[in-house]
């Protein structure tokens, strides 16, 4: 077994000839970093990211708020940072954020931009262009903000900043994604009028996510009112600026935890919080449905694989992030499982339920898409490549196919550097060599 990190493409993925038995340190949360790196940047003084996550995405979100005026430290493990001098600086009008695939960098910078004096262009990978954030675009004119978007509700723009934003009362539809109403939360106290925000449509994603949020902007002292269901109200005022530490990142703990489930072995993913907004707490719970054991024991979370993984019937409308790992271990099944209420993840860095279908079903799979969710079948499954669209999550579902599935080769591994840095020599070089 090659312990090449993602020189070869495809990359031989290792195959688990025997039970693992791991403890894992993983890399910190993407969510967590990247919230927390607004905030600093609005902040009323300087503060520490520790434990700051170093990939693709939070190194997109750094270089964005440093062309708005911030200064982000980002050697080491803790990043320290100087907030933008918002409102007071001279305009400029040639900024350029790249946004990569992060919807983090394309939904929370356009709000933080409009309280900067100049012009900022947003753009991004190809694909970008056509993940949603039109909806978040209006909603910002509406309070107030001048946005240019040649009439295509998407991606490239260019957000016109005077240094302040009246705000206010704003009605949106937030169903493509949580993450429009994070983005005007997280900004919002920065208005003059603070903001709220009620969505309308059909149901809002990925809840977790903004509980996330309203519990980072109560940390900096932004008093956030989010009794009444769908709609969050943040007063106007100074974000204190606090020291983070950012918690490991348990939707990228997904495809470790399924390697126990895959062998038949144990994992440990270590620092394990104990309670925790991230949507990727709910992988224990999952995997302990499709008959693994679950514990919370001192070093972490321990996971030991069955003999034979259960199907499940899951609405994962909460938790849409983790259906390419749990799709990868439902076609390991020896019973059918129903993934629902994912309908927005076709949104996300690909069309996640069509790439899905496509890469198990190529391997011998049996998925029957759905406009939001996928039904998927026991099949044996055979060698062959599986590709991952550039989408990170795809090639988490893929490694964990190659697990299970010896011959499985995973196309574009290096698209894991959106969210944990050397991915493919850390899986392989854990385990490879042992089993
Ligand atoms: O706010 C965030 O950090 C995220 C929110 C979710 O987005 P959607 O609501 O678009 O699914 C999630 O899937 C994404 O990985 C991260
Ligand atoms: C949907 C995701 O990312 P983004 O933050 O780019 O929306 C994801 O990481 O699964």
């Amino acid at each position: 077994m090659s312990l090449l990190p993602d020189t070869l493409d495809p990359w031989p993925a290792p195959f688990a000839s025997a039970p693992v038995d791991l403890v894992v340190d993983l890399p910190g949360s993407k969510s967590l970093t990247n919230r927390a790196l607004i905030l600093a940047a609005l902040a009323d003084g300087p503060s520490v990211v520790r434990k700051a996550l170093h990939s693709r995405d939070t190194l997109l979100m750094a270089g964005a708020l440093s062309s708005l005026g911030a200064e982000v430290d980002t050697d080491g493990d803790d990043w320290h940072v100087t907030p933008a001098p918002l409102g007071s600086s001279a305009p400029t009008d040639d900024r350029r954020v790249d946004c990569g695939l992060a919807g983090t960098v394309m939904r929370f910078v356009p709000p933080l931009a409009a309280l900067v004096p100049g012009v900022t262009a947003f753009d991004g990978d190809p694909h970008m262009r056509n993940r949603p954030v039109g909806e978040m675009l209006a909603a910002l004119r509406a309070l107030g903000v001048r946005v240019d978007d040649g009439g295509s509700g998407g991606l490239p723009f260019a957000v016109h900043g005077t240094g302040s934003v009246r705000g206010g009362r704003v009605v949106l539809d937030a169903s493509a994604s949580s993450q429009f109403i994070s983005a005007l939360l997280l900004v919002g106290a920065r208005f003059d009028e603070g903001v709220e925000v009620v969505h309308s449509g059909a149901p809002v994603p990925s809840l977790p996510h903004i509980e996330m949020t309203v519990q980072l902007l109560r940390h900096h002292g932004v008093a956030v009112d989010d009794s009444v269901p769908d709609r969050w109200a943040v007063a106007p005022g100074p974000i204190t600026a606090r020291d983070h530490l950012v918690e490991p990142d348990l939707s990228n703990a997904a495809p470790f935890l399924a390697l126990a489930a895959v062998s038949g072995g144990r994992v440990v993913v270590r620092d394990w919080p104990r309670s925790t907004t991230q949507a990727g707490a709910a992988t224990a719970d999952i995997l302990g449905r499709m008959g693994c054991d679950v514990a919370l024991v001192d070093e972490g979370l321990a996971v030991t694989g069955p003999q034979r993984l259960r199907g499940v019937d899951e609405d994962m409308h909460d938790v849409g992030e983790l259906t390419p790992a749990v799709a990868a271990l439902c076609a390991l099944a020896e019973s059918p499982s129903r993934l629902t209420g994912i309908g927005h993840v076709r949104g996300h860095e690909t069309d996640r339920l069509a790439a899905l279908a496509t890469e198990i079903n190529g391997l011998g799979g049996h998925v029957v898409e759905h406009p939001d969710g996928l039904e998927i079948h026991p099949a044996p499954l055979h060698p062959g490549v599986f590709h991952t669209y550039a989408d990170h999550r795809m090639a988490h579902a893929g490694v964990i196919l190659a697990a299970a599935v010896e011959g499985v080769t995973v196309e574009n591994i290096a698209t894991t550097s959106k969210t944990f840095p050397d991915f493919a020599a850390y899986w392989s070089g854990l385990w490879a060599a042992r089993v």
